[in-house]
């Protein structure tokens, strides 16, 4: 018999596997090794139950994306959550993980979190950035209902759900499903899940059909290596797009004439704290760029 699923999870050289009909605990046919192919959390996979209850991954579906950190393929988008206080994550913190994200091509949506404790200022500040950048903003906390939000953006999605450490991602999960941190369901083919210890990333139903991945925080030196080259990040910051205004079509919107950018910065347009960002992280990748 055969059904396709997705791998919501995986341990060693197990692959967990959900379909219409159940979950299936799958083992991956040799051929994947012997073609050095590792399926991962989010491929969509055909997988063959046997009578005996053992079954087998013997197709992986064409990937949509695949980002690394965490090691997940098919992600729809990132919600990227963070709070200007308690603790206060700074503009260039977040610039970090919109870079990230834009660099793997995964769409953003931005969840400013704990906004009962900002003040009108400094929300407006933070309007004055980002609204402008297009990006969903979701304005989030525990005195807010957000559930519906939620629940239309990431309806018949795959989201990671990121950001740094404290700023209340699994607040939101918790409120969002009571139950997210409790196994996603039954295995329908063996009674006991095993153990399970190298997890990497792990899919949850936060609702029905909507998959989340709750994610840590990662460092700058994390970003560096997958950064291939420096346009990379200039083009991950999405507002320096009109490079075809500027004089020299490869231009670096930093010491060229007639640089479009830097026009733009002096009117007030570009923010400064963005072109900030971006000459920060350019002049990190420089210095740690393996040659
Ligand atoms: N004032 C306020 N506090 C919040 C809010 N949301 C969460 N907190 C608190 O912030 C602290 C951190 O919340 P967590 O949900 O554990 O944060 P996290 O992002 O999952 O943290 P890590 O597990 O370290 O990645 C907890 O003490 C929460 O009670 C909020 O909207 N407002
Ligand atoms: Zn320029």
């Amino acid at each position: 018999m055969f059904e396709n699923g997705i791998i919501f999870d995986i341990s060693k050289d197990l692959y967990y596997v959900k379909t219409e009909n159940g979950n299936y605990m799958s083992k991956a046919r040799g051929v994947f090794r012997k073609q050095k192919f590792s399926p991962m959390v989010g491929d969509n996979v055909k997988i063959e139950i046997f009578d005996d209850n053992t079954a087998y991954i013997v197709e992986v579906f064409e990937r949509k994306n695949e980002i690394l950190r965490p090691p997940v393929v098919n992600v729809d988008q990132a919600i990227v959550v963070f709070s200007l206080k308690n603790p206060e994550i700074s503009y260039k913190i977040i610039d970090r993980y919109i870079m990230y994200y834009e660099i793997m091509n995964v769409p953003i949506i931005l969840c400013l979190n704990k906004c009962d404790l900002i003040g009108e200022e400094l929300e407006r500040e933070f309007k004055s950035i980002y609204e402008k950048l297009g990006y969903k903003i979701i304005f989030n906390s525990v005195n807010l209902d957000n559930k519906k939000l939620f629940e239309e953006l990431c309806g018949d999605k795959i989201s990671v759900i990121t950001g740094p450490s404290g700023v209340g991602k699994s607040t939101i999960l918790n409120y969002l499903n009571p139950n997210y941190n409790i196994w996603v369901g039954e295995i329908s083919n063996k009674t006991k899940r095993g153990k399970h210890t190298t997890r990497s990333a792990t899919l949850y139903e936060i609702f029905e059909n909507s998959f989340i991945i709750d994610t840590a925080g990662f460092t700058s030196l994390d970003i560096t290596k997958f950064i291939e080259n420096e346009s990379q990040i200039r083009d991950a910051f999405i507002e320096f797009k009109y490079n075809l205004e500027c004089k020299f079509s490869d231009c670096k919107h930093i010491n060229e004439p007639s640089c479009y950018v830097k026009n733009e910065l002096e009117n007030g347009n570009i923010s400064k704290s963005r072109y900030d960002s971006y000459l920060f992280y350019l002049n990190e990748y420089l210095k740690n760029r393996r040659y």
